[in-house]
């Protein structure tokens, strides 16, 4: 089902699905033809690594959420990979979270098709059978931040330049629940009100202290460092760790699921506000005054 609106929203796109199923290939070459995901398999170590590619900030518009959910669910099917790696092709960001562009001056009916895409990519990361890691060799913001706080592992480049939060307060926007949900479980609700409220972005010795990141790493280890991770928890048998995991996390995804359309409404309603309108174009027009 999700998969059939996904793929809509790639053909609308203009997307062709040959050629973007060739991304997810199994044989060891790098196939790229899908536009913003690039897909690096390795069969025979059974891992996959996946490169955003959306630039300039690896925003999640929704043709890179679509690609991203689309290639997601392929390796999901292919028993050849039980690992993932998440990466940024542009070291320097890993991404800027939601494209605020998709949330600014558009229609309700986009705002909702918009939405369902970032509640699908949550879904599919947060209760994935594979091994998630990411390596974020780049600054992660909110929904770029989420999509690390729904792996399993996540392991930061030294960089103070790259830091990485919830920072949603700061747009004068809120997280909604289910993002909160995955950072309470990952980091406490404590440090999550505090975090939440304040829109903290942490830089790595922060983050790796309050629980953010698992591992800081210098920038050019954090590949070989994810990659060393996951064949760790390769080692343990698939049934046992899935259903871990599954008995850690279905109750948070459960919780979107039963309120999925709600929760579009939601969004769509608040998003639509005069006054949120304001905030974000406010906030977009501080990222263009910040380069002049
Ligand atoms: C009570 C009911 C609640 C219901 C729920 C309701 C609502 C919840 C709603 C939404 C949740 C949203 C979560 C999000 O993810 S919001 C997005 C937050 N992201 C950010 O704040 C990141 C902003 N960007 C940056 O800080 C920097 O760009 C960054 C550090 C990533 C990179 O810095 P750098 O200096 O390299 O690059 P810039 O010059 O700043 O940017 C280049 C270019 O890219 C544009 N851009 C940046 N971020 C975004 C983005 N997120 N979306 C779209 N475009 C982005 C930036 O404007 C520049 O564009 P241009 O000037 O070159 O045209």
């Amino acid at each position: 089902m999700a998969l059939v609106a996904a793929r809509g929203t790639l053909l609308r796109a203009g997307v062709r699905l040959g050629t973007e199923a060739a991304a997810c290939g199994r044989n060891g070459t790098r196939r790229s033809a899908s536009h913003r995901v690039l897909v690096e398999p390795d069969a025979a170590a059974g891992i996959a690594t996946i490169k955003f590619k959306n630039p300039p900030v690896n925003s999640l518009t929704l043709e890179f959420l679509t690609e991203l959910i689309i290639c997601l669910e392929k390796l999901e099917n292919d028993k050849t990979f039980r690992g993932v790696i998440l990466t940024s092709n542009s070291p320097g960001i890993f991404s800027a979270g939601l494209d605020l562009r998709e949330m600014c001056g558009k229609n309700p009916a986009h705002y909702a098709e918009y939405w369902r895409a970032v509640q699908e990519l949550w879904l599919k990361l947060y209760v994935s059978n594979m091994i998630l890691v990411a390596a974020i060799n780049g600054a992660s913001p909110a929904g770029g931040c989420l999509m690390s706080l729904s792996c399993d592992y996540r392991v930061l480049a030294d960089n103070p330049r790259y830091k990485v939060g919830l920072n949603e307060t700061l747009l004068g926007i809120v997280a909604p629940f289910w993002f909160r949900d995955t950072l309470v479980n990952t980091i406490g609700h404590r440090a999550s009100e505090r975090a939440l409220q304040l829109g903290l972005l942490f830089p790595p010795a922060e983050a790796l202290q309050v629980g953010m990141v698992d591992q800081v790493v210098p920038e050019d280890q954090v590949h070989s460092t994810a990659l060393s991770v996951i064949t760790q928890w390769l080692a343990i048998p698939d049934h046992a760790r899935q259903l871990t995991k599954s008995m850690m996390r279905k109750a948070t995804t459960d919780n979107l699921i039963k309120q999925r359309e709600a929760d579009i409404q939601n969004f769509v309603s608040f998003i639509s506000r005069d006054s949120i309108q304001k905030s974000l174009q406010m906030y977009i027009e501080k990222l263009k005054q910040k380069k002049s």
